[in-house]
């Protein structure tokens, strides 16, 4: 669904990634870790389209796509209803009762109240408005989605329940993606296959495929196998490092 072939980026004239090649096969979730600074949002950025790589080739073989920024990104003036309504803006023929329609079942996906659909950002809970976010991005049914560090600002609790709509989401329509993650826990639970990113953005260091299949993994399997992977598998032996990366 996504290949991405030597992937080359420096901004302002340092580099911060260099041949990144990864595949994602369809209905395949992969997470996405490396240290900070390494360019994992970068990179997802640039298989989204919102950046030019300065070097390599990006295959789209997915229909159309869709994106969940760690910040919500709502617009502050415009209800949670309209907000999700803005990712249809591509269907222009759309009709009214098609497009309400069409907002209600995005947000039953995302859990969303329907009595919140109503309410402004600013009154919505941080956990409510990544919802609303969520059902943005579905409304549009995308068979790829893209998570840069979706939920790394919200509460052990809420995290988890995001995660579940993920998973379910993700089960439920088959859906393909690239989740971004600093969480090796996160990626454990979610993720078909964790790569790992070079710690200095220096191509993909491996991956590896995690056992079972998200929503059939229970607490305890989630952290024995994180457990493990950073313990005993020196491939994500730097994906816990605080690297700013010095220039180069
Ligand atoms: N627009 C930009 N202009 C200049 N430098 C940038 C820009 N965006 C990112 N960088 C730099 O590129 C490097 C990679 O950043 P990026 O956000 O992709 O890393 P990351 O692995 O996602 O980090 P984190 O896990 O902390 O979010 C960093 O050194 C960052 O400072």
């Amino acid at each position: 669904m996504l290949q991405l072939n030597g992937i080359g980026h420096a901004f302002l004239g340092r580099t911060v990634l260099d041949e990144i090649n990864l595949e994602i096969a369809a209905g395949e979730l992969v997470a996405l870790v490396g240290p900070s600074g390494c360019g994992k949002s970068t990179l997802a950025h640039i298989a989204a389209g919102l950046i030019d790589p300065r070097r390599g080739r990006i295959n789209r073989r997915y229909f159309r796509h869709g994106i969940i920024f760690q910040e919500p990104r709502l617009m502050p003036w415009a209800t949670a209803a309209e907000n999700i309504a803005f990712g249809l803006v591509a269907e222009r023929r759309l009709g009214c009762a098609a497009c309400c329609q069409r907002v209600e079942d995005a947000a039953a996906q995302a859990a969303l109240n329907p009595a919140d659909l109503a309410k402004f950002p600013a009154q919505l809970s941080g956990g409510m408005r990544q919802r609303v976010a969520i059902a943005r991005a579905l409304i549009a049914k995308p068979d790829f989605i893209f998570f840069d560090e979706p939920f790394s600002a919200l509460d052990v609790a809420l995290k988890r329940r995001m995660q579940d709509i993920v998973i379910e989401t993700v089960a439920a329509r088959s859906l393909s993606g690239l989740f971004i993650t600093h969480d090796l826990s996160e990626a454990v639970r979610v993720a078909h296959r964790i790569a790992v990113m070079d710690r200095s953005g220096r191509g993909i260091a491996g991956s590896r495929p995690v056992p079972s299949s998200p929503g059939l993994r229970d607490d305890r399997m989630v952290f024995e196998t994180a457990h493990a992977f950073l313990n005993e598998d020196p491939l994500f032996a730097h994906v816990n490092d605080y690297d700013e990366r010095s220039i180069a």
